[in-house]
Parts: structure tokens; sequence; C-alpha cells
């Protein structure tokens, strides 16, 4: 009985293995189940999309999420059918092809010519066994309807999934994704997405990425061993049933065998007009990218995108290919911009140098679509992403282009060139005189630079026969030198220092300062010849600011990632990061932002005691009803009217109260309020000292609506809702609300350098030069199944942040259960560590509001959490005695925090079985944070160091406790 041996390719290493074989023992007297062959050379495909004779009104065809029920009734309900001599393949079946027929590589393509097509199941598996010889590309065109799965071993794609996902309106990219990291791109109807593998790729590394457009698509691809793979799945003769589809198609390149190669992935949607030139250097570490113009569909002026406007239209321009998007357009086209302002097609793309100057120059288009935190982000990422840094290699100085780290070094020297664009430039070391190849002086920069090669004595075509450090002067700078005194006859070769002062060659005397003349820097002025900047030092005393980075900053940035389920506190600890470390953390207009928003929250809060005001009326009058009915008045009336109450207000007030409360409920009240604080300051004040108000504000705590942060404020709501209030540090630091629960927030800071006399090391001291930062990330903005976090893959440690106090507290999940929120802050905490994304990385969990905590756990059992139901400490009748003695035994806070931190180390183990770190932090207390955030620094600093151990050293500093911060 011949059974189909079938090879499947191991999800997790690419290895293939057989599980079928060919029975050979006696016959059974049973049915077995049969697994029917597949003749490959009869599964439909589609149609090479250049070869579909569309009319050029029609959109490009697309391949439709094909839904199984649709395709098979509509073209294969015959094939369907189990008749005799057609082949069906089972939904679930695993089809073996062997690759080293050419037969099997042919197979796909030219199906659909054939009269007897087959569908391939929407769950089928289709497996390559690799004989393929060379680079071989392998040419799919298909139909791969919604759960459709691909898997092709070596020198193939290995597995592919395409699945249905729903409009996505913004779009965003990623690229560069590195070895067992997995990307997701995100684009808009008709974009096309990059993203570019670095590095090397062997059986045990995978990567996985996917693309999600908008047009209703998702394919998640995982590669492994790359040899060059053109996928194409593009409209197929099934899919001309839907006009309006569109073609993707995905092309993996990887030129050469062997690990250290780099591949790229580029899924290209034909609506979009771009063509691309990539070469990929097998051996140099650079991957040379070009991006060529995009081609616009309308007519000109029209935006690139839509079709529509004219050249009077307001457009945004891609910094790479120079296509530009109307504002309706340009959000969907650029998506989340994290290299500025590219189409999210250019992602990844070296920018056109042309457009250098305009980096991280907001537009005004930007400005309307966008909020502040937002520009100023993708504003910052435009000028610092690594994509856009001017290539080194286009620099040339004195001959020879310019190497990563002499760039940087140029750069970021005290008194580097300004605004530095490719090209060939002279660079005398000694004097430190810069300019262009062939061109008279520009600049003095810093002298002493190791870069480029030795100074050319035609380096600035001169012709004088004068030379300074070995190249001969131009014109212009002889007639500078005259007119400062300097004797020139006789064809000297001069020797300048960086200070001006000058010998002749091969003398030991200093001449004179050739700078050191009054008037002579109005000459050079005069004739437009750079003299030396006041910043220059020439007192020989050496600079501390010499002290150059060996990176450029954004490459020395360390990025710590922060995010924790709702209310963690993650925005107070960004706010106090802002706080403690930037010289000035909030902006003019930023404070005037917050001051709006703190006092729509102040009204917030005091609608919410209004609200209160009237519950505690009601119930007041109703008890006053029922104790006057108890005891009646036997003239039949009362004296006491039941309308009143403490809790009553004259109607003044009454009417500013339902008005507020109207105002409420109608969701206006932002919109009303911080504008019309002039005009209700005073009844505001009215309000607040009324006697209702006041007795109402006392039961604060029965006021389930009230957060809090409430009570800050409305100690001082007289102060805060007048038109000069304005907010200090503390109170921007208590404001609910400043930082966009969806979106992301970062910043930017240096660890504050130790007093001179603190006693500290140099490795300290130099960490302080060091630049990190702090990205906030909501996990309301991570997205739903951590969608979003494949753009953290370049973070250095995961600060996950869980609110102590959040034991007894319950919220509502996904599915619309209420749930425990430390259980909910744990399952996020789950779907982060296990995330691909972050695998191998470093995580810090901050057990905030620790002050909370203490006070909490003393009233609310822990166990309240099941969770935490096996917490049944050994306390100390005298605890509350001990409490300030340093040899007390532990209270019940501390206790707790440990039990805590023990419960999501071991979750954290028995998941990645690496160490978790684990500290407290009070959120609003800035030593807290300082603390937390030096000790994600440690982690950081000490996984870069840790290399330098041996293992067995290591091991001495790999204890549970070292693990424990307090
Ligand atoms: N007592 C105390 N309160 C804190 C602490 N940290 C934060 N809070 C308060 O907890 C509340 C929630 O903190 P946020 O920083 O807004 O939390 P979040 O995680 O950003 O939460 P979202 O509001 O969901 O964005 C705020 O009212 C903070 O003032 C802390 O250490 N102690």
């Amino acid at each position: 009985m011949p059974l189909v041996e079938a090879m499947v390719a191991d999800p997790v290493d690419g290895i293939q293995y057989s599980f079928a074989k060919e029975y050979k023992g006696p016959p059974v007297p049973y049915d077995l189940p049969q697994a029917l062959p597949i003749n490959v050379e009869r599964i439909p495909v589609a149609a090479v999309v250049a070869e579909v004779p569309f009319t050029h009104k029609m959109s490009l065809p697309v391949v439709q999420p094909i839904l199984a029920q649709d395709v098979m009734s509509k073209k294969f309900s015959k094939e369907l059918e189990p008749a005799v001599g057609k082949s069906v393949v089972s939904p679930t079946s695993v089809i073996a092809f062997d690759q080293s027929t050419e037969d099997s590589r042919r197979c796909l393509s030219k199906e659909s010519d054939s009269g007897s097509e087959r569908t391939v199941s929407p769950t089928s598996v289709i497996a390559f066994e690799d004989r393929v010889v060379g680079n071989h590309g392998c040419q799919l065109s298909g139909d791969l309807s919604s759960s459709g799965a691909l898997e092709f071993s070596n020198g193939q794609i290995v597995s592919g999934e395409l699945s249905d996902v729903g409009n996505c309106s913004r779009a965003f990219a990623c690229s560069s994704i590195s070895h067992g990291n997995s990307c997701e791109l995100l684009g808009d109807a008709g974009s096309s997405c990059t993203m570019e593998f670095s590095g090397s790729f062997n059986k045990s590394q995978r990567s996985s990425c996917s693309l999600r457009a908008s047009n209703c698509r998702k394919e998640s691809i995982d590669f492994n061993d790359i040899h060059q793979v053109d996928w194409v799945s593009t409209e197929s003769v099934l899919s001309s049933d839907y006009p309006s589809s569109r073609v993707s198609s995905m092309k993996v390149v990887n030129e050469g065998g062997g690990d250290g190669r780099r591949s790229a992935v580029t899924f290209l949607d034909p609506e979009s007009d771009y063509t691309y030139n990539e070469e990929y250097s097998q051996d140099g570490p650079e991957t040379l990218r070009m991006r060529q113009d995009s081609l616009r569909k309308g007519k000109k002026g029209s935006c690139y995108r839509c079709g529509k406007g004219n050249r009077f239209t307001e457009k945004e321009v891609c910094i790479v290919c120079d296509a530009k998007y109307c504002s309706n357009c340009v959000l969907r086209a650029m998506g989340s911009m994290p290299e500025g302002r590219k189409c999210v097609t250019c992602i990844g793309f070296p920018i056109d140098e042309s457009k250098r100057g305009n980096l991280g120059k907001c537009p005004r288009m930007l400005k309307r679509l966008l909020n502040d935190l937002e520009i100023r982000q993708v504003m910052t990422a435009e000028k610092c992403c690594e994509a856009n840094q001017l290539p080194p290699e286009y620099v040339c100085v004195n001959g020879e282009p310019l190497s990563f780290e002499e760039l940087s070094m140029l750069q970021t020297c005290p008194n580097p060139p300004k605004k530095l664009k490719p090209g060939n430039y002279w660079y005398d070391k000694v004097s430190g005189l810069w300019g262009k190849e062939g061109q008279k002086p520009s600049k003095i920069i810093t002298p002493h630079l190791n870069i480029g090669g030795p100074i050319k004595a035609d380096a600035s075509n001169g012709n004088t026969k004068i030379f300074i450090n070995g190249r001969e002067i131009t014109k212009v700078e002889l007639r500078m030198l005259q007119l400062a005194g300097v004797q020139c006859a006789g064809n000297p070769h001069f020797w300048v220092n960086e200070d001006g002062s000058y010998q002749e060659e091969g003398q030991k005397n200093t001449k004179g300062y050739i700078w050191g003349k009054a008037g002579t820097k109005l000459v050079c002025a005069l004739l437009s010849l750079p003299v030396p900047s006041k910043s220059s030092n020439y007192s020989g005393e050496p600079d501390s600011s010499l002290v150059y980075r060996t990176f450029p900053e954004y490459l020395g940035l360390q990025k710590l990632l922060l995010v924790g389920y709702d209310g963690s506190g993650t925005s107070t600890i960004f706010k106090q990061a802002k706080i403690l470390y930037k010289d000035a953390p909030f902006s003019k207009e930023e404070r005037e932002i917050i001051k709006l928003k703190i006092q729509s929250n102040v009204y917030g809060y005091l609608g919410i005691i209004l609200e209160g005001r009237e519950r505690f009326e009601e119930d007041s009058s109703a008890e006053i009803r029922k104790k006057l009915s108890d005891e009646v008045d036997p003239a039949g009336s009362s004296s006491v009217d039941s309308d009143k109450s403490m809790y009553s207000i004259g109607p003044r007030l009454k009417a500013f109260s339902d008005w507020l409360l109207k105002t409420m409920v109608s969701g206006t009240l932002e919109t009303i309020f911080p504008a019309a604080t002039r005009e209700y300051a005073p009844l505001v004040e009215e309000l607040w000292n009324d006697a209702a108000i006041q007795a109402t504000y006392k039961r604060g705590s029965e006021l389930e609506m009230l957060p809090n942060v409430a009570h800050y404020f409305l100690e001082r709501v007289v102060d805060i809702l007048t038109t000069d209030y304005e907010p200090s540090d503390s109170d921007i630091l208590y404001a609910e609300g400043l930082i966009s629960s969806n979106g992301l927030a970062c910043v930017d800071f240096s660890f504050p350098q130790p007093a001179p006399d603190d006693d500290i090391d140099t490795a300290d001291q130099h960490s302080s030069l060091l630049r990190y930062q702090l990205i906030r990330a909501h996990a309301r903005g991570i997205g739903e199944n951590c969608k979003w976090l494949e753009m953290f893959e370049d973070i250095g440690i995961v600060i996950f942040c869980v609110s102590l106090s959040d034991y007894d507290q319950f919220s509502i999940d996904g599915n619309g259960d209420t749930v425990n929120k430390m259980l909910l802050s744990r399952k996020f905490f789950e779907s982060l560590v296990t995330h691909p994304t972050f695998y191998q990385m470093d995580f810090l969990v901050l057990l905030n509001k620790y002050d909370q905590f203490e006070e909490k756990v003393e009233r609310v059992p822990l166990t309240r959490c099941e969770w935490f139901n096996d917490f049944h400490p050994m306390i100390s009748r005298n605890r509350s005695n001990s409490q300030n003695n340093i040899n007390s035994s532990p209270s019940l806070g501390q206790l707790g925090f440990h039990y805590i931190a023990v419960k999501f180390k071991r979750l954290f183990t028995s998941l990645t079985g690496r160490k978790l770190y684990v500290s407290p932090v009070k959120g609003l207390e800035p030593h807290s944070v300082d603390a937390a955030l030096k000790y994600a620094r440690e982690i950081m600093k000490w996984d870069e160091e840790r290399t330098n151990f041996s293992l067995s050293e290591y091991s001495v500093y790999s204890t549970e406790e070292s693990s424990f911060s307090h």
C-alpha cells in the first residue's frame, strides 16, 4: 500500500522531517487513511501581472484574500467534487515537492494555463524539498487565501502565512530587523513595505516578519537560510472576479550562500509606482540601497497618492523620493514616520541629499495634523535616525572617503564644519583650515582630527608658490597674509599652528600670529576668509570639551522602554524623568497646554463633586422626610423643610451647578471651560466655599469617580482656576492625561554629572556623558497582541511598571470580563517577555506606588488578589513599635513587596529561563525615580560588561540577591 512520503519543515529550525514511510509489514485488517498524491502541475496559479491585459483605467490587480468558500464555490466547485481522475487536496493536507526536478520549479507558474486547475486549500502547507543548485529563484504565483501557509526549506522562503486583517488607518513600517526578531510592516492601501534583514541567516537564526496592508491583508513570513527567492502573489485568473483587487508581491534576495550575507525583503504593491535599485555587498558591511523617484499617478502638481489637487494644493514631500502628498494622504502615505517624512516605502532608504538642510524643520501641514509631542518625535527621528545620517563615504577628506568613525569625529568635534554636505574637502590638520577641494579655505575647524589622508599640495588649487603646512595657498590667502604683515618674499613655506602662530619650515622661532593683529579679522571678513572661532582655546591647557565622543549621538543613545498596564504610573515616571534630567523640562507653549489641561481636569473634579452633592442631598432629604413621617406634628404640619439639608445650595449656585453638569454630560467641558475661566472664576470661588460643597468634599472617598489626585488640585481650586495660574513642576507631575495613552512619548537625557567632590570613579563620570532615551509606551499604544512592539527592537532595556496598589482593584479586560488589575498587569507582562522582539532582552520591573501599597496592605489583605493567595507572612507582635528600629522585623509593606517581586521573578524565569530585575519605586518622589532609572542604567552597563568576564567570574555576580534593589 503506497503511502505518500511527506516532508514538513520544522517551524523552529527549518529542518525537515519525514513523518510517513511506505508500510512494508503484513496486511492490516482495517482501512487506513490515505493521502492522495498531488500533481503539482495541476495547481492553479495566477498570471504574472504584466501579462494581465487590464485597461489603464483599472486599478492594478491584487490578490484578494480569497475566502475558501468563495473560491471553491465560484471556480472550483467542480474540482472539489471527488471525481474520478481529479485530485482534491484536503484542507489540511501536506504536499511534498521534490525541487530537484525542473518540473517542480516550473510547477506553479505554468499551471494557470492548463485547463485542469487544482486549488490549494486555505490551510494547506506546501513544503519544498530543497535540491536547488545555485541561486535559482523560485517564482510562485497563486492564490493564497486568508489563512494559507507556505513552507519552503533551504534556499526558499521557509514559511509564510497570510491572514485577513481589518483596515488599518495609520501605516507603520519598520526596517532592518536582526536575527531572531520579528517585524510587522503595516502599509495602507496601495502602499508597499520594505524590510531588510541584515546579517547572516542560518538554520538556528530565524526572523519573522509580516506585512499588513489596508486592503485587508496580513502576511507573515518566516525566513530561514535564504538564497534567492522571488515570491509573487499576484492577481490570478481566479481573482479577476475581484476587480478592485491589487497585486502584492514579495521579493527575497540573498546573493551567495552561507552565513554573513545580507538579505532584503521587499513587499511591492504595483499600485505604488516605485522602483528600487538595490545592491547587496557580500563582504562589506554596507548595503547600498538607492530609491528612485516615485511616479505620479495624476496630472502634474497632483498628489502622488490620490492623484487629486494641483500645484497650488499644499503638499508634503518625501525626503527620499520626492513624492508629494496632500494633507488627506500624507499620514497614510508616510505612516508613523519613524524616520521622518518618508513614504512608508522609503523607510530605510537614504535621503535625497538636497533635502538635508530641511531635516527636522517641521512643515505647517504636519503642525496641523499632529500634536506637539508627535511632531517633536517625528522631527527628532528625522534628524537623528541612522538611515538619515550622512553616509560617511559621501564625504572625502584629502582624497580619502571617511570611515564611519572619522565622520562621527568630525561631526562631534567642538568646532565642526557647519552643515556638512557630501563632497570632497581638504583639511589642514595642523591649523584646522578646512575647505572644498580646489577652493580657498572656508572655515577653521578643530585641528588634529585624525581623519582623511595627508593634505596635498594642490588641495586648494593654489598657484602662489607659497605654502602653508604643505598646501600651496590661493591668491586671496596670499593677499590676506600680506595685509596681515607676514613677510612672503622668497616663496616661503610656512608652518601655521591652530592659534595662528607661524614659523618658516625648518626654523624654530615663531615669527608672529597671523590673526593676532588688529584689522586682520576685518581683512579676512572682506576677503571671505575664515578666522578662528571665538570658542577656540589657545591657552595651551587641555580642553575638557576635546574629549570627543567616539560615536555620534544617535548611536550612543541607549534606549529604555517604559511600559505598563493602565494606571501603573508610567506617565508619572516619564514626567519625573523630564523634571529630573532636563534643564527646561517643559517649554512655555507646553506649559500653556498643560495649564489648560489641568484646569479642565479640575472642572471635571468639580463636576464629580457636584454630582455627589446631588446624591447626598437626595439621600439626606429622604432621611429627613422619613424622620418627619415618624414623628408627626400634632398640628399636622412640620416646621422643618424636608427639601433643605446640609447639602443644599442656593438657586444661583444650583443653576451654575446644573449647567456645569450638563456640559460635562455633553462632553464639551474641555472646549468651554479653560476658555471661560475668567468669566466663571468668581462663581467657582463662591461654589467651592459653600458649606454644602465642603460637606460633600469631606465625603470624597465615597465618590468612586473622584481620583486620589483630585485632592491635590482641589485644595487649590481657586488659584488654579484663575487666568494667571502657572502650573508648577509638581502640578505637572500630578496632572492626569498629559501624555496620550495611545501614543509614544520620549525624552533624551543624560544623568547629571556627579559633583566634583563626590567619591566616584572615572567610569561613572564617563557614563554621565552618555545619552539615554526614555520611551514611554502605553499598553494601549502597543496594540493588540503587542503588534507595535517590533519597532522597539533596538532598545537596551524594558522597564515594566506595575502598580503595587492594584492588587485589590478590578478592571474590564478585552473580553468584557471584570478582572483583577494585578492579573491584567501580569498578563501584559507575560505577552511582553515572550514576544520575539524582546528575546534575550533585560527586563526591570518597577513595583510602583510603594507608598500607597505600604499604607493599603495594612488595611486590605494582599490575598485579595488570587495570585497572592499564599501570602502568609510571619508578623512580629512588636512590629508597630519597631518601625524606626533598624534591627526590627520588616514591615508588612516590605514583606508584601518582596513577595510580589519574587512572584514576578519566578514567572519571568519560567517563561524565559533568565533573571528578572525588580525594584520598588515611588513615582511621585524624584529620588526614587532617579534611583530606579540609574538601576536600569547599571543593568545595561552590566549587560555590556559581562561579556568581559569569564563564565566563572560571571557566576559570582549572578546571585539572586544582586537583582534586588531597594
Ligand atoms: N501615591 C502614588 N501615586 C502615584 C504614584 N505613581 C503614580 N501615581 C498616581 O497614579 C495615577 C496614575 O499614574 P499615571 O502616571 O497617570 O499612570 P499611567 O500608567 O500613565 O496611566 P494612564 O493614566 O492609564 O496613562 C496618577 O494619578 C499618579 O499621580 C506613586 O508612586 N504613588
